[in-house]
């Protein structure tokens, strides 16, 4: 039985909310927040990539029950999207990430908040009530002392991994951002890091994020040997990465390209799964974002073998369209399609959802099977 929610009568799919939310910011916020690195090849591919992949539906099969949920970070969560980190929601609404975690709280979905938030870690822990799997995801910057101060606060505020950054030691170059002069407006603040002051370009934010990478794969057992929170790491691209993060001691692995906004012409995210999802044969969870606007687009991530996926933009196009219910609404979309994504496709629980059910268009337009293509053994 399908479900439908309250659309408003603009909004049906996420490329309206694209729309309609955009319309309500400002150029430089709206460039910001849309936008990805150079000539944005990756930022587009993340999206059109899901094309590539068709879907191979079983039927006959009694749908009349579906379950969505499943687990994330060890809670159970009513379906496998959750709320990737974007620095900056306060540029889409005055309620910034507490409105957004108001939401994710109300659809019991994860939530992983940017080092970069305008609103602090423990307003949004307070604005979730407890309810949903919170990640913080960290920028290492160059002074330890905040660093750990930032995973002491995360830890007390109950939130359960941290979400390493390993895509962003430098900043992308966005030709937009360099265009507009981009700059934090000045009541914005970081409330993660009171001490900094958000007035001015990302790249003097990202000039304290040098460390980032200056221990290499020692970072990672230095993290696990000073916080008792699981330790993930956030931008993972390739299966030579993946095993050494395995072997580094990671918890779990994001195979992202921040959204398309760091190294342009890096593949589709959706294109880099599966190899990593085979490098990594079970030993940790592998989640995916980038370019997710649809419920298939859900379907196709959890196929080719990720356990959960994240959407960044939009969350953030919801919470710009009408704070918190903008946002209620983008996971309404998604979780609606998803829901007829998978009767569909004659699945009953996430669990069920196989590679098989997918084909790959090869270089002459034919669909092919996975298998077939070698695409699985990548
Ligand atoms: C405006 C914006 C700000 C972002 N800020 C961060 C950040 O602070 N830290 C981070 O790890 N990723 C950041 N990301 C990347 C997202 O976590 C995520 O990888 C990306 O948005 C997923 O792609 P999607 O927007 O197509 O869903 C940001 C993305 C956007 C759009
Ligand atoms: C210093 C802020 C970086 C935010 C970020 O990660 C992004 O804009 O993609």
């Amino acid at each position: 039985m399908n479900r439908s929610p309250s659309y408003d009568g603009l909004v049906f799919t996420i490329s309206d909310l694209a729309r309609e939310g955009s319309a309500k910011m400002s150029l430089m916020a709206r460039d910001y927040l849309n936008g990805g690195s150079m000539d944005e090849q990756t930022s587009g591919d993340n999206c059109s990539a899901y094309a590539r992949y068709r879907l191979r539906p079983r039927v006959m099969v009694d749908v009349t029950c579906i379950d969505l949920s499943t687990l994330c970070l060890s809670s159970r969560v009513s379906f496998p999207c959750g709320i990737a980190p974007a620095a900056g929601h306060g540029l889409a609404h005055p309620d910034a990430e507490e409105g957004t975690g108001r939401a994710a709280a109300g659809k019991e979905v994860a939530m992983c908040l940017s080092t970069w938030s305008n609103s602090s870690l423990e307003a949004v822990a307070a604005s979730t009530a407890g309810r949903v799997p919170l990640a913080q995801q960290l920028s290492l910057v160059k002074d330890e002392d905040t660093n750990l101060q930032l995973i002491r606060r995360a830890e007390a505020a109950g939130y359960r991994a941290l979400f390493v950054t390993v895509d962003c030691v430098y900043l992308g170059k966005r030709v937009n951002e360099q265009r507009n002069g981009f700059s934090y407006p000045g009541h914005l603040k970081w409330g993660n890091l009171p001490h900094f002051n958000p007035a001015g370009s990302l790249e003097t934010a990202v000039g304290w994020m040098e460390y980032e990478t200056k221990g290499g794969w020692e970072t990672v057992r230095w993290l696990k040997g000073v916080t008792s929170m699981e330790v993930w790491l956030k931008g993972i691209l390739t299966p030579e990465d993946a095993e050494l993060a395995v072997e580094a001691g990671a918890d779990g692995l994001i195979v992202s390209n921040h959204g398309g906004r760091q190294l342009d012409g890096v593949p589709a995210t959706i294109d880099c799964l599966a190899a990593i999802v085979d490098a990594v044969a079970g030993r940790i969870p592998v989640h995916l974002d980038g370019g997710i606007r649809r419920g298939s687009d859900m379907f196709k991530a959890l196929a080719l073998g990720a356990q959960h996926v994240w959407i960044g933009r939009p969350a953030v196009w919801g919470l710009a369209y009408k704070g918190e219910e903008g946002v209620r609404l983008a996971l309404n979309l998604l979780e609606e399609e998803f829901r007829i994504v998978m009767a569909l496709m004659g699945c009953r629980r996430v669990g069920e959802i196989k590679r098989e059910h997918l084909a790959l268009m090869g270089s002459d337009g034919m669909y092919r099977t996975l298998e077939s293509t070698g695409k699985a053994k990548m």
